[in-house]
């Protein structure tokens, strides 16, 4: 892969601006990155000539055993993602707050989110988050009506669906939080959900690369403590290995590092990718529980915060 001078050149002048913005803690405008469109080709460009994704900043993170003590004045979030129906077998450990990143059912057929709320119903955490993805097909509105024009031919399983029976699925959701390009302030803790991920053949939620998705980005407020999406940023824990890509989303790393700097980013959405790394600024959490073959074997990953003073 071949770049010009002028495309490093200005690839060091954007990381000088970016270092003095990041030292001094300013945040920036996001806009659409020239290349959105290819992912694995951001990661090399970005990564040979900024050392964007480099040690020391960046780094893999050990989860932490879920045995361990929470010290006085933590609050502990457990994060688990791609549960995709399989909640039988998972054992959850202790803590505070229960954050889920999407793609809890397969198909978000009323009957598993009903079997998806009981579960959540015998859970002992004191705040329960969840946002969709893109398994999630009837929670995404403008979806199915598009797949109602298409006669369900991408998706007959849902076929027997009837609207009156999915148009308020979210009001199934009795033991949770949901969110939907929404926030939540939690024990003096901004989070903030959202579902969209970059398009994958035609699924809820899917965005095109570039504006459209930097649109729903652009809605999430500056001063997100904890950041829930569906989609993994570009770069972190978004390795697809079968077809050696990189497939997070360009735009949604941006927003995290250049305005938002959240103190956590919990996602699901590429299973091979499950785990956790930080860029020095925000601990990135992959949190996915099924495999690439669907088999709920990655258990929750816990993190601890300290509480926000609230004088
Ligand atoms: N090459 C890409 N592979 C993708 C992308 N999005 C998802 N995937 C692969 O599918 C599985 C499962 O995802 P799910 O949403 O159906 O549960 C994931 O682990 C990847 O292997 C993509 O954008 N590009
Ligand atoms: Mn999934
Ligand atoms: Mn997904």
């Amino acid at each position: 892969m071949a770049f010009t001078l002028s495309e490093i050149m200005a690839a060091r002048r954007q990381q000088s601006q970016a270092q003095s913005h990041s030292q001094r803690g300013n945040r920036t405008a996001v806009e659409v990155d020239e290349y959105s469109t290819n992912p694995t080709q951001a990661f090399t460009f970005y990564n040979i000539n900024q050392g964007r994704f480099q040690p020391p900043h960046v780094h893999m993170v050990d989860p932490m055993p879920h045995d361990t003590p929470k010290p006085p004045g933590y609050t502990r979030f457990v994060c688990i993602s791609d549960t995709h129906s399989r909640t039988d077998a998972i054992q959850m450990p202790y803590g505070d707050v229960f954050i889920h990143a999407g793609d809890f059912t397969e198909l978000g057929l009323p009957s598993e989110v009903k079997k998806f709320n009981d579960w959540l119903g015998t859970l002992p955490y004191d705040i329960k988050i969840v946002i969709a993805g893109n398994h999630e097909l009837t929670f995404d509105q403008e979806f199915m009506a598009d797949l109602i024009k298409q006669d369900f031919y991408y998706f007959p399983s849902a076929s027997k669906l009837k609207p009156e029976n999915y148009e308020n699925v979210q009001s199934l959701l009795t033991n949770c939080i949901y969110l939907q390009d929404s926030e939540v302030t939690v024990r003096g803790f901004r989070i903030y959900g959202s579902p969209w991920q970059p398009w994958y053949y035609g699924w809820g939620f899917n965005l095109p690369r570039g504006q459209a998705l930097l649109d729903k980005w652009n809605q999430i407020p500056d001063n997100t403590d904890i950041l829930v999406t569906h989609c993994p940023p570009l770069g972190f824990l978004d390795w697809v290995p079968k077809k050696m890509q990189r497939v997070g989303c360009m735009e949604l790393l941006n927003t995290v590092q250049r305005r938002v700097q959240p103190k956590l980013h919990v996602f699901g959405h590429i299973h091979e990718g499950y785990g956790m790394m930080t860029d020095g600024t925000t601990t990135f959490i992959n949190a996915s529980a099924c495999t690439v073959n669907f088999l709920p074997m990655n258990p929750p990953i816990v993190f601890d915060l300290p509480n926000p003073r609230t004088t």
